[in-house]
């Protein structure tokens, strides 16, 4: 039996409702407009569990940026859960010691004297390359440096170095920050992220834990676009007519299919090079250019009472255990006043540690991350809840070493198809998501106002 084919129209379809989707869909809610969403719930990368007065983002961990995501948490009252003041840790042969002094660190954390001379070397290497990063990027000495770590991979930073627990830190940095080891990306990304973190962390704008989680955003986008956004209907394919698009996707009923004037594609880069047939071959290019970073998430929620040793702590470097880093979700509540009983923690492993546990099972995964948090912080024997898993095989995009000259490419439209993504911006992140989907929604509100030829 043939299924048959439900067909209709509309201005304009939006594929895939993560952040980048959900921005540049209620951007055009004047219009109209229909997202296709393939998973059963809103938000994508975007993902938060609550209890209580607690939260645990299981997807994007920080809010940081500027620009339409920071807009959009203002625009609709969500408390932004600054992180002012607050610290980062690094546990060490068994001891934590505050990171907020890298300097501090080196003498106070249990390292032998070649640990400390590697570490202070790869700092350097970081901290030689980071302002250039930072300049304008059309400063000619800018471009300099940015062309040469395009082309370098991270790994630059431990040439020469034998220390392994220099080695298991800059492994640990990666995989808790970008999902990869060093060897698979360009250092331009590492430098950046580590770059800001040696030097000033309060440098990096509005970072935050907003309330509830990050999903209280994509929750209430998602909300305010109502039964025009379609969950559960992956979409097939997107191909262009000769006055728009036509967008065939699958739902509770079958196949199904939409026309539109434009299309905006918001999925991420190995789902676009499969939903759009007769891609031209630099688009195809710079979707293969971009791979993802792995992560293993356990969140925790605890029940603590009274002041605990990681209150102050956003994020704990635990490059020695099972997970890589111990991030505190309840740092953005620690404030002066009584501490609410209880707790939300989440513990990471990204990289090649996440691709080894991506063969256990989920049982076996809490059972070590449990024992690796259980010695860390022996006081929360019996306060740990069930451990809440999730595996990611996309974190953010990453480039390999000469792999990002294609990435402009892809912030062009193709016709009446405008994508959009984390990929399109330099620093892939929430922000650039959002900043992404808005930028394309604008772009098409301004081809759509312009009169036909
Ligand atoms: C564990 C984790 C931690 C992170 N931490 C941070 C952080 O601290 N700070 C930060 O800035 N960023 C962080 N990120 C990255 C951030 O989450 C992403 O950059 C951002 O959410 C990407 O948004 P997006 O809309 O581009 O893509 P996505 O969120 O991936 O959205 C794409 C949507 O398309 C849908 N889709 C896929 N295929 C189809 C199809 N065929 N048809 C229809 N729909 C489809 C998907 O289901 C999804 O909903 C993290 C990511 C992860 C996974």
């Amino acid at each position: 039996m043939t299924e048959s084919l439900h067909e209709h129209t509309t201005d304009v379809v939006v594929v895939g409702a993560g952040i980048a989707g959900l921005m540049a869909a209620t951007t055009l809610s004047d219009r109209d407009v229909v997202v296709l969403e393939a998973g059963s719930r809103a938000g994508g990368r975007v993902e938060s569990v609550r209890r209580g007065d607690y939260w645990i983002n299981l997807g994007t961990q920080f809010t940081e940026g500027t620009g339409p995501l920071i807009e959009a948490l203002e625009r609709h009252r969500i408390g932004m859960g600054t992180l002012a003041g607050k610290k980062v840790a690094l546990a060490l042969h068994g001891k934590q010691v505050d990171t907020s002094n890298p300097f501090a660190l080196m003498f106070r954390s249990r390292m032998t004297l070649r640990d400390r001379v590697a570490l202070a070397a790869v700092g350097a290497r970081i901290l030689a390359a980071a302002p250039f990063l930072q300049l304008n990027p059309g400063n000619r000495l800018a471009k300099r440096v940015r062309a040469k770590l395009d082309a370098l991979s991270a790994s630059y930073v431990l040439r020469g170095i034998k220390s392994d627990v220099a080695r298991d830190m800059v492994r640990s940095w990666s995989g808790q920050w970008m999902g990869c080891e060093p060897e698979e990306t360009a250092a331009t990304q590492f430098v950046v992220s580590m770059g800001i973190l040696l030097t000033d962390p309060a440098k990096v704008p509005n970072f935050s834990l907003p309330e509830g989680g990050n999903q209280t955003l994509t929750d209430i986008l998602a909300a305010d676009l109502g039964d025009r956004l379609r969950l559960n209907s992956p979409v097939r394919s997107v191909e262009r007519t000769e006055d728009g698009v036509v967008v065939d996707y699958h739902d509770e009923n079958g196949p199904a299919r939409i026309r539109a004037r434009r299309a905006i594609v918001a999925v991420p880069s190995d789902v676009a090079i499969k939903i759009l047939p007769g891609l031209p071959a630099g688009y195809r290019t710079a979707f293969d250019d971009i791979h993802y970073g792995r992560y293993v998430v356990v969140g925790f929620f605890t029940s603590e009472e009274g002041p605990q040793q990681w209150d102050d702590y956003i994020a704990v470097s635990t490059p020695q255990l099972s997970f890589q880093a111990m991030f505190n979700h309840a740092a953005a509540l620690r404030g002066p006043g009584p501490r609410k009983p209880g707790g939300a923690l989440a513990c990471f492993a990204g990289g090649a540690v996440a691709d080894d546990l991506f063969k256990l099972t989920d049982e076996e995964i809490v059972t070590r991350f449990t024992a690796d948090l259980l010695s860390l912080y022996p006081e929360l024997e019996g306060k740990l809840g069930e451990g809440i898993v999730r595996r990611h095989h996309r974190v953010v995009p990453f480039w390999a070493p000469g792999g990002r000259a294609s990435l402009p490419t892809l912030r062009e439209h193709l016709g009446p198809i405008y994508l959009a993504g984390d990929y399109q911006l330099d620093m892939p992140s929430l922000a650039d998501a959002a900043s992404s989907g808005e930028r394309a929604a604008k772009q098409v509100l301004a081809s759509l106002s312009r009169p036909a030829h």
